[in-house]
């Protein structure tokens, strides 16, 4: 029998909101959260082993206790030693010997580096933990052995902290902090948790990023800009400073997009001191593919870095729906040409296909991803991922995954091979999954609050012809809150998986309240905050709803992650949940 934090059912609900209702009012797993729970269980750790009195104590205490510790004056420089990386990508540091009975929140740093840090009274904190600045490193830890950092921003920028890890232990990182995830929001007992999976890396550790917003700031009214003035500084935001840093250059953005960061920054220098206000400014990239012709393949093998092969596509043939799905590995030639002065392009050629990259920084134009043999047109402000290069892999595995292999359990005992015929795809966008699992399933019904990327994913189902045998696409899509997809749902639910890749905040109650009332047989629920899908995951668990509805409860198959987001503390969870059918 699977043991639970709280009993299922109604008493268990309501002791879990009543749990929920007492903590501190924070934003659930925002890292601010994460901070608080990670430097309280390091905190406890090394009190224990210090031998203090908090053996016996529970975190409340704990908290308590902490709340007395004298923190270091502003200025202060301190002597660090970093114990641990948290879930947020800072280095953790304790420094019992100073009456600082907190934890030092280091950015930059990893365990076995020492390190110099200065205490700012600008910087949040809390009881338990105190962000300082990074000073200098006094010794490297061995974990930054031949690596370097290819951002020259790195050190003020607040984007990429993990850059001076070599790319397997960012790799490991990351699946410790799905496993932290899991053990501090799911509320489940970690019998219940199966062994967190190796984190799947990405094929392209550098230039992924399809998307960036650079953003500069307003003036104030009483000091107004005038044309000749220095233009702001246009990029992203500094680390722990709520100050925009001037960029150049972004090494995890696609080479397109860093073509037209040069173009959009000279646009704003020319146009900043025309308004007062601060901007933020799209760059959004897009590909027209083009597969080869064997002659054309051939052609373009023997011109290779040549431009010509930019200009090739009129005889190019256009089957693209026999593409693997794969990453293609490296172009066998690169070309940039410029169709207007201000509208580069750059073509990159593969054996079998060509594709020219632009970009767009008008959040009403489309733009268009290729994954394998999938074309995904979406308006370039709505959703989509932003790592093409690991799609291929990341929408096989879920294909290789999704349904059942090992035979379920009756409520009678009996073993059978669960049939699932049916997809439920939720907070589904513009229809990635829908479109390239489509084939896998009798029907697919996808939902989305997003009226325009519902309508691209209709566009794309048509694009993608996803035609079953009677010539009827099987592809439907819903623009509506994705609680309205169980009000009438049509599958049968012991035939329906349901996939859920809600925004970072997670799915609503409500949403997981009807789902557990539905009670698909399988469920996978994808997210970008491993926080919030942990919690919602222990809700599926322990079952949700009270006397008045029935309400399924989920076992745990599998859970994971996919780094979407090479150098970055962030983490793309995949859980795989089975409905539990002793009801
Ligand atoms: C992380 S994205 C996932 C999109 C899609 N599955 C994909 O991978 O391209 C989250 C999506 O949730 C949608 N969303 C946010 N709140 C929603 C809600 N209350 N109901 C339905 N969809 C919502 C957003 O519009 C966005 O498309």
């Amino acid at each position: 029998m699977e043991k639970r934090r709280y009993p299922p059912g109604k008493a268990g609900f309501e002791k879990r909101r009543k749990d929920e209702q007492s903590r501190p009012r924070v934003t659930e797993g925002s890292p601010d959260q994460v901070l608080d729970i990670e430097a309280t269980t390091l905190l406890e750790r090394l009190r224990n082993e210090k031998g203090t009195d908090a053996r016996d104590k529970d975190t409340d205490d704990l908290k308590s206790s902490s709340a007395q510790t004298e923190k270091p004056e502003a200025g202060t420089e301190l002597q660090l030693e970093i114990q641990e990386l948290s879930s947020t990508g800072d280095g953790l540091a304790y420094s019992p010997d100073k009456d600082h009975d907190l934890v030092f929140v280091v950015p930059f740093s990893v365990p076995g580096d020492k390190v110099l840090a200065k205490t700012d009274p600008q910087k949040p904190d809390s009881h338990q933990w105190m962000k300082v600045d990074f000073v200098k490193l006094l010794s490297p830890s061995p974990s930054r052995d031949g690596v370097t950092p290819q951002c020259r921003y790195f050190g003020t920028c607040s984007g990429c902290q993990l850059q001076m890890l070599p790319y397997q232990e960012q790799l490991a990182h990351k699946k410790t902090i799905i496993e932290k995830a899991f053990k501090h929001f799911s509320n489940l007992d970690p019998s219940l948790i199966p062994p967190v999976e190796e984190t799947i890396g990405s094929p392209l550790q550098y230039g992924y990023r399809t998307k960036i917003t650079p953003h500069y700031d307003g003036t104030h009214k009483s000091r107004p800009w005038k044309e000749g003035d220095q233009p702001p500084p246009f990029g992203f935001t500094k680390k722990n400073v709520s100050k925009i840093l001037d960029i150049e250059q972004c090494p995890i953005a696609t080479d397109i997009l860093n073509e037209g960061l040069k173009i959009e920054r000279k646009n704003v220098a020319d146009t900043f001191w025309k308004k007062s206000t601060g901007a933020t400014v799209l760059l959004r990239e897009s590909t027209k593919r083009e597969v080869l012709s064997s002659s054309q393949a051939t052609k373009a093998r023997t011109l290779s870095n040549s431009k010509d092969t930019a200009t090739n596509g009129a005889a190019l043939a256009q089957d693209l729906s026999r593409l693997p799905l794969e990453y293609p590995g490296s172009p066998t030639s690169t070309s940039v040409s410029f169709s207007k002065p201000s509208v580069p392009e750059i073509t990159y050629t593969y054996p079998s296909f060509q594709d020219t990259k632009t970009y767009t920084s008008d959040h009403k134009a489309f733009t268009t991803e290729h994954i394998g043999p999938y074309t995904y047109t979406t308006l370039a402000n709505s959703f989509f991922q932003n790592n093409n290069s690991i799609l291929p892999t990341f929408l096989s595995y879920i294909r290789d995954q999704i349904l059942p292999k090992t035979p379920a359990i009756s409520a009678t005992g009996e073993t059978y091979t669960p049939k699932i015929k049916y997809l439920l795809d939720a907070y589904c966008g513009s229809g990635l999954f829908s479109i390239a699992l489509a084939s896998e399933f009798s029907s697919v019904l996808g939902i989305d609050i997003d009226a325009l990327g519902i309508q691209c994913a209709r566009e794309n189902a048509t694009i993608n012809n996803p035609q079953k045998a009677n010539g009827q696409s099987n592809l439907g899509f819903i623009a509506a809150d994705a609680t309205a997809i169980f009000e009438d749902v049509p599958y049968p639910a012991d035939q329906t998986l349901c996939i859920i890749d809600p925004p970072r905040k997670g799915a609503s109650p409500d949403f997981l309240k009807q789902l557990c009332a539905y009670g698909p047989k399988r469920v996978v629920y994808v997210s970008c905050n491993v926080h919030t899908q942990a919690r919602d995951v222990g809700m599926l668990v322990a079952g949700l709803g009270g006397k008045e509805h029935k309400s399924w409860r989920y076992s745990i198959e599998k859970v994971g992650g996919f780094d979407f987001f090479p150098q970055t503390g962030h983490v793309e969870g995949v859980c795989f949940l089975n409905r539990v059918e002793e009801q």
